[in-house]
């Protein structure tokens, strides 16, 4: 090491041990030879115990290193692997690592993970009911319709009679929240709700959970989307739910689409569905019970005014309309995601106007509002409704542009073929309309 690096020495330390980001370095031998404090903080380890040892001291962690050994092993880079687990001291904690080889002179000399801890982004912009501080009992489970009163009333005898459960239905229909309602009715209740999120097929998931099933002992423990596992990884768990050894659990789990069409299609284990069936709630589509709309909403700016003290009462009855005849494709999650944009611009309205809806939304719901108002507003009814020409080819232009591309579902070479011009000229046309 020359001068000019012991120099910059202090300085790397300080930055490693100030940056949000956690970072654990092994060398080629897979030995720890970086673990920064924020690492250090997501690990959930007492700092009193690492305080008087060195950055460079060997640390035997396991939470992680099968990653980075994976890593040293095949030299490749893991991007983006999410995890969500309790860490040492109980906490639960949602990171996003990637974990890198490391070359110097073309030779492998070891790997580093960098974690992105996002368990307060994850619980802000995706669980907003857990913004507002409740547990998520059935209580706060939107449930005016009748399909969703009789989920509730389902997982509830669920709860009663301690069962596994298997939730069926569309992503962001409730299943989280449905799940997580049976574990805070269980009488007696169980201490931790555990999440195993099978987004990813990292298979250290799954011998993180077995870890943890052993230290909790008793949790109920919700294998979210296990269809999205690997046929593999569901045999591994069906063999862990069958542990006795691993601890006395619930299991709750989740699938996208109906269990029978997944298993026939390869996607689902068939052991793995009997096992967790032994009840199963489907979770209808929101669009099949628009009653649950309003209330949701109501609930929602309900929330908003407690909290921000802002004045905001509901939708204006054009918007409510809108919010009717849509689909919603990705359910609540969708309607919650959209009000959180809406709620973010908020100063002192107190009802929300199509004027007021993100762009994006305002395009995909114009169809809807475009056969009733826009017809009128190219038939000239009087001197009042005169517009200067280059505003009225403009809104011409628009109106035409948007009922071809419908037209075409929105692919933009046919839609530029019918209408005699380049592609490029359309999607110039289409991006100026859209700002
Ligand atoms: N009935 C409901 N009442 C209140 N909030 C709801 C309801 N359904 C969904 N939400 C909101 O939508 C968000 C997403 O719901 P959830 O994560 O439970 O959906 P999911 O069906 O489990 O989706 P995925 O299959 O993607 O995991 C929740 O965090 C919650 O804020």
């Amino acid at each position: 090491m020359n001068d000019k690096d012991l120099q910059l020495l202090p300085f790397y330390r300080f930055a490693s041990d100030h940056i949000s980001v956690g970072i654990h370095a092994i060398d080629r031998n897979g030995r720890t030879i970086l673990y920064n404090e924020k690492m250090k903080n997501i690990e959930g380890l007492d700092l009193q115990d690492v305080a008087d040892r060195s950055l460079l001291e060997l640390f035997q962690f396991d939470q992680q290193e099968s990653t980075l050994l994976k890593v040293l092993q095949s030299g490749e880079h893991v991007m983006n692997v999410k995890q969500t687990y309790w860490n040492r001291n109980g906490h639960e904690i949602t990171t996003i690592n990637d974990t890198h080889p490391v070359f110097e002179n073309g030779e492998l000399i070891g790997a580093v993970e960098l974690a992105r801890d996002v368990t307060t982004l994850e619980r802000l912009v995706y669980q907003p009911l857990r913004r507002y501080g409740e547990p998520i009992t059935f209580s706060v489970i939107t449930a005016v319709s009748e399909s969703m009163k009789q989920v509730i009333s389902t997982a509830k005898k669920a709860a009663m009679a301690r069962l596994s459960v298997l939730l069926v239905g569309e992503a962001g229909t409730g299943k989280d929240l449905v799940a997580e309602g049976i574990h805070y009715e269980l009488s007696p209740p169980l201490s931790h709700f555990y999440t195993l999120y099978c987004h990813n097929s990292d298979p250290t998931i799954l011998n993180k959970l077995k870890e943890d099933m052993i230290a909790l002992e008793a949790s109920t423990i919700f294998c979210e989307r296990i269809d999205l596992l690997t046929l593999g990884m569901q045999q591994q768990l069906m063999d862990m739910v069958n542990d006795p050894t691993l601890g006395n659990h619930l299991f709750l789990a989740s699938v996208g689409a109906d269990p029978v069409d997944l298993i026939a299609s390869g996607e689902l284990l068939k052991e793995l569905y009997y096992f967790f069936a032994s009840m199963t709630i489907v979770v209808p589509p929101l669009r099949e019970r628009r009653e649950d709309i309003d209330p949701f909403v109501n609930d929602y700016f309900a929330r908003h005014r407690v909290r921000f003290g802002s004045a905001i009462m509901g939708l204006t009855e054009e918007v409510r309309d809108i919010f009717h005849a849509y689909d919603w494709p990705g359910n609540l999650k969708e309607v919650e995601i959209l009000l959180d944009e809406i709620a973010s611009m908020l100063t002192v309205e107190e009802m929300v106007t199509f004027e007021m809806l993100p762009l994006h939304f305002k395009l995909k719901v114009q169809e809807m509002r475009e056969p009733l108002k826009r017809a009128e507003d190219f038939v000239v009814q009087s001197d009042r409704d005169l517009l200067p020409l280059d505003d009225y080819l403009r809104e011409a232009e628009m109106y035409y542009l948007q009922k071809v591309m419908g037209m075409f579902e929105g692919n933009v070479t046919k839609a530029a073929v019918a209408l005699g011009m380049s592609r490029q000229n359309l999607q110039y046309r289409l991006r100026k309309i859209r700002k």
